[in-house]
């Protein structure tokens, strides 16, 4: 049966990065249906809202979302619940999933493109397994009072249940087995409870099914710490949703570039998963015409190969970014000259 895929361009750099990955489908002539919405700011100009009833039904109704990005200066004086981000969290909420997949992976070409000397990242690869749909972007009590005395009090809440926590430890472990087997689980337990019941019910979890995994714990400012002092040590790096973004954002440098990093938002099995790469919508870049695709074509190859049930083009996607790469075609941001839609070129060539 032919697989459905809802695109959702969003914002900024959005746009720009999925329209190279509509050239990329074109070009491999895919039997896939693919449609497209109104996301983040588009979508509040347009409707008023980030995100609408409609979109979240077409979104729970397809085999895969691939987003772009959201957000912008356009839009950051609304109100918490009513900016281009608030969508996205809908979004995610809406359609449970709750591990976020984000591989920081350093093709060997880009080996130079990092900060750090070749040496320690060249055959880079991480898999973070971020919790997507709690923590403190998700937990009440939440906002900005008045307290008197000319004083405001913001206010935002860790919270995670033994559920949530096992679950995505369990994708996790999961997913370690198919690579070198070592989960190393990042938290706060020494100054926080959330990160402590984080701690126990990894730990927990882990001696009652997960024994033959390694596992191993570390506070979550060392591991940003580690990251950069020697980031090869890491396999698979289970986290929560703030931790997990900033440290996939730092892992994303490890790779050359934040346009380089994807990810995959799954839930069980069957149901509809949402991709996307890492980056925001990149306001200094927006219409230049510069940003990498990269992260939103391999975030697309990973649709094809957990989704759109074609594995043989996921890794035709990928082999081609690794070889456009490897014949020096670049971006500014990975030390080039190439334009989005260079980039978006050279990748075709290559498949
Ligand atoms: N998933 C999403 O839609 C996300 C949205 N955002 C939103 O995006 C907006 C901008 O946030 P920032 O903090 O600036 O983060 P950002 O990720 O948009 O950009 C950070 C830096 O990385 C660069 N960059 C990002 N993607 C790139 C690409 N593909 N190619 C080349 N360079 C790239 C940008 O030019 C910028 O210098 C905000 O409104 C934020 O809330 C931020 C992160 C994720
Ligand atoms: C809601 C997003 C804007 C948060 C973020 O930066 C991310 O998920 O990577
Ligand atoms: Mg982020």
């Amino acid at each position: 049966m032919t697989k459905s895929l809802l695109l959702l361009p969003g914002d900024g750099i959005g746009p720009e990065v999925i329209g190279e990955v509509k050239r990329l489908i074109a070009a491999l002539a895919l039997d896939i249906a693919v449609e497209e919405a109104l996301f983040g700011g588009a979508s509040i100009d347009a409707t008023g809202l980030p995100i609408t009833d409609e979109t979240v039904a077409r979104a729970l109704a397809v085999d895969a979302v691939l987003m772009g990005a959201v957000g912008g200066p356009k839009w950051a004086d609304q109100a918490f619940g009513k900016r281009p981000e608030a969508g996205l969290l809908r979004l995610r909420a809406d359609m449970g999933v709750y591990a976020n997949l984000r591989p920081a992976r350093c093709f060997s070409a880009l080996a130079d493109a990092s900060n750090l000397k070749r040496e320690f990242v060249e055959g880079l690869d991480i898999l973070f397994v971020r919790e997507l749909v709690g923590g403190v972007y998700f937990g009440t009590p939440r906002g900005i009072e008045d307290i008197g005395g000319g004083e405001r009090r913001g206010i935002n809440t860790q919270v995670y249940t033994s559920s949530e926590i096992r679950r995505v430890a369990r994708t996790a472990f999961e997913l370690a087995r198919q690579r070198s087997n070592r989960v190393c689980s990042a938290e706060k337990s020494n100054v926080m409870e959330a990160g402590l019941l984080w701690k126990e019910e990894v730990t927990a979890l882990h001696k009652a099914e997960y024994a033959d995994v390694e596992l191993s714990h570390m506070l979550a400012d060392n591991m940003a710490m580690q990251l950069v002092k020697n980031p090869k040590q890491f396999d698979v790096i289970l986290t929560d949703n703030l931790f997990g973004d900033i440290l996939s954002d730092e892992a994303a440098m490890l790779t050359g570039s934040l346009g380089m990093l994807p990810s995959a938002a799954i839930s069980e099995a069957g149901k509809p998963a949402l991709y996307e790469p890492i980056h925001g919508s990149a306001p200094d870049i927006a219409g230049l015409g510069v940003a990498n695709p990269c992260a939103a074509v391999l975030s697309f190859a990973m649709a094809l190969r957990f989704s759109l049930g074609d594995a043989a083009a996921a890794d035709r996607v990928e082999a081609a970014v690794d070889k456009a790469l490897t014949a020096g075609a670049r971006t500014p941001d990975i030390g080039g000259t190439l334009s989005t839609e260079g980039m978006g070129a050279a990748i075709i060539a290559a498949l």
